[in-house]
Formats: C-alpha cells, sequence, structure tokens
C-alpha cells in the first residue's frame, strides 16, 4: 500500500512555483498578489489564513490579508471586495469560509471578478468546468486530481469513481474532473442506499462528507484508491479524515492521509491559481 502523501507532492509543485515566480520578478515584472478577505475571528478559518499567508511567502508571491469584524453588513463586505476588483495590483481574491451565520455566501462569492476568483467558486468558473472550458478549477478538487496524476492515474479510462458527498466546494467540481478523465463517476451523498456497496465497487474512492471515519474497510474494494478529503478535528484536539485510515490502509493499494494528505493540496492549488490569473492579467508568456 503507497501512502500519498500531500506534504511531499505540495513542496515539489510549489518549487516550480516558486521559480516561476522569480523569473517573473527578474524579469523586473511585478509579482503575483492574493487577497484574503477574513471575516471573524473562528480559530480554524484564522489558522487556514495563516497557512496561506505562508504558503505566499514562501514561493515569493505577494500576500494581503482583510481581516474583518464578524458584525459588519453583508453589504460592506461586498464593499470589500468590490475594491478589490477594481485593483489592478490584486490577481486573486477569497473569502475564507465559512462566513459568520448572518452572511448569505453565495451572494458574497457572485461578486468576486470570475478572472480573480483563485477559489473556483464563482458560478462563471463554475459552468466553464461543466462546459469542459478553461477556468479557474476549484483548489481541493484540482489538488486530488494532481495527486491521482501523481500515482500514474492521468486517463481514467475504465475507472469506476465514487465520490462520497455533492458540496459545491468538492464533491460536484470533483465529479466533473474526474469525468473529464474518463473515469465513470458515481456521485453519492448522505441519502444515497447502499452506501457501502456501492463505494466497494470503486476503484477510486473519495471521501468528502465530513464525518469522521465512516469510510470503513467494508466500503472498499481490495485494491482501490482511495481519497480522503475530510478534515475532521475530534474531542481531544486531533484530526482525523473521513476515512477509517487503519481500518483501510491494507485493503487499499494507495491511501491519503489526514493530516497531511489533500489539506496542503488545497493551499498548494491555490498558489497556482493564483499564478494563473496573474498571467492573464498580465498577459504574460505570450
Ligand atoms: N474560501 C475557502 N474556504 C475554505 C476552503 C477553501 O478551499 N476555500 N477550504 C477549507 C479550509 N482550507 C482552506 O481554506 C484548508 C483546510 C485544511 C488545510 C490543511 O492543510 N490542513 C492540514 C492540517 C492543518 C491543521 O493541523 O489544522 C492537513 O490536512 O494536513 C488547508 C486548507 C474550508 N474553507
Amino acid at each position: 500500500m503507497k501512502i500519498i502523501d500531500g506534504k511531499e507532492l505540495s513542496a515539489k509543485i510549489r518549487q516550480t512555483i516558486k521559480q516561476e515566480v522569480q523569473e517573473i520578478k527578474e524579469h523586473g515584472n511585478r509579482s503575483p498578489l492574493l487577497s484574503v478577505i477574513l471575516v471573524g475571528d473562528n480559530p480554524a478559518s484564522q489558522s487556514y489564513v495563516r497557512g496561506k499567508e505562508n504558503a505566499c511567502l514562501s514561493v515569493g508571491m505577494e500576500n494581503r490579508t482583510i481581516r474583518l469584524d464578524a458584525n459588519i453588513s453583508q453589504a460592506e463586505l461586498i464593499q470589500v471586495v468590490r475594491q478589490q476588483n477594481e485593483d489592478p495590483d490584486v490577481d486573486g481574491i477569497l473569502v475564507q469560509l465559512p462566513l459568520p451565520d448572518h452572511f448569505e455566501t453565495n451572494p458574497v462569492l457572485d461578486q468576486i471578478s470570475p478572472d480573480k476568483d483563485v477559489d473556483g467558486l464563482h458560478p462563471v468558473n463554475a459552468g466553464l468546468l461543466l462546459a469542459g472550458r478553461d477556468g479557474l478549477l476549484p483548489c481541493t478538487p484540482n489538488g486530488v486530481m494532481e495527486m491521482l496524476k501523481s500515482i500514474g492515474l492521468e486517463d481514467l479510462s475504465g475507472l469506476n469513481a465514487v465520490v462520497v458527498g455533492r458540496s459545491n466546494l468538492v464533491g460536484k467540481p470533483l465529479s466533473l474532473l474526474l469525468q473529464q478523465k474518463n473515469a465513470t463517476v458515481t456521485m453519492a451523498h448522505s441519502r444515497t442506499k447502499d452506501l457501502a456497496q456501492i463505494c466497494s465497487k470503486a476503484d477510486i474512492l473519495i471521501a468528502a462528507v465530513g464525518r469522521p471515519k465512516m469510510i470503513t474497510s467494508e466500503y472498499v474494494k481490495a485494491g482501490a484508491v482511495v481519497i480522503d478529503v475530510g478534515i475532521n478535528r475530534m474531542e481531544n484536539g486531533k484530526l482525523c479524515g473521513d476515512v477509517d485510515f487503519e481500518d483501510v490502509k491494507d485493503k487499499a493499494s494507495a491511501i491519503t492521509p489526514v493530516p497531511g494528505g489533500v489539506g496542503p493540496m488545497t493551499v498548494c492549488m491555490l498558489l497556482m491559481n493564483t499564478l494563473k490569473a496573474y498571467k492573464e492579467h498580465e498577459s504574460y508568456g505570450r
């Protein structure tokens, strides 16, 4: 069984991003800039945003974090997003999720200019993905595809993929990306009947349900590739995935750990999207 190490893979990809950013700067150009908007003081979100700041630093990109009080209004938040849209130095804009309860998330995300939407969550980018056209891809699904590629799974012809979870952030876009690579995709979710039986037919099983250790060995076909997108904080403070790693690891041919699996790839793909947005803005390389 192979453990797909997201820390190692993301470090490798970051190195190529760092080299590109260095070349950009050596040619006298400005650096790519990621602007992150954080509303409120959710400790997990604060920690993820710090991770994004450090990631930008590590590849030589500029970073701007806009920290806003949880009590600001939806209209005020939208105003901040629009300011970032209009700032020519900003290449990528990300609103850290979840927003505090009194916000409606979609109308806020809709305000991000699609060419700066490095989270790939704007309806324009979601539509481009649906149509199989080039746009900015959501980071976690894109990171999962990179992980599959790293173990030689690029053309998925003839393979059954089951995605458990149907969120806009992961399940829906990931199902489309897998299908683009010719997998036969089943989208399952909490209301799916005979879930274990359906999962046990998967050559590639993706768990993105947000239920700690839900996927046990009875859900897994012998030799399957198991990708765990879940990041759940246990009462003892430790993190665990949606997959019961100890129970599944000897049945799978390859598996991602939590922590150190898909999480680091998410941040890496964010850097990649910011670089891509930058190149579009500056017509760099054309
Ligand atoms: N606007 C967005 N909000 C959120 C996203 C997102 O992609 N866009 N995803 C998650 C949070 N997230 C990034 O924002 C994120 C979560 C986890 C990790 C990560 O590397 N986790 C580590 C463990 C870190 C720890 O110890 O706590 C791991 O899995 O190894 C990175 C990014 C929700 N919000």
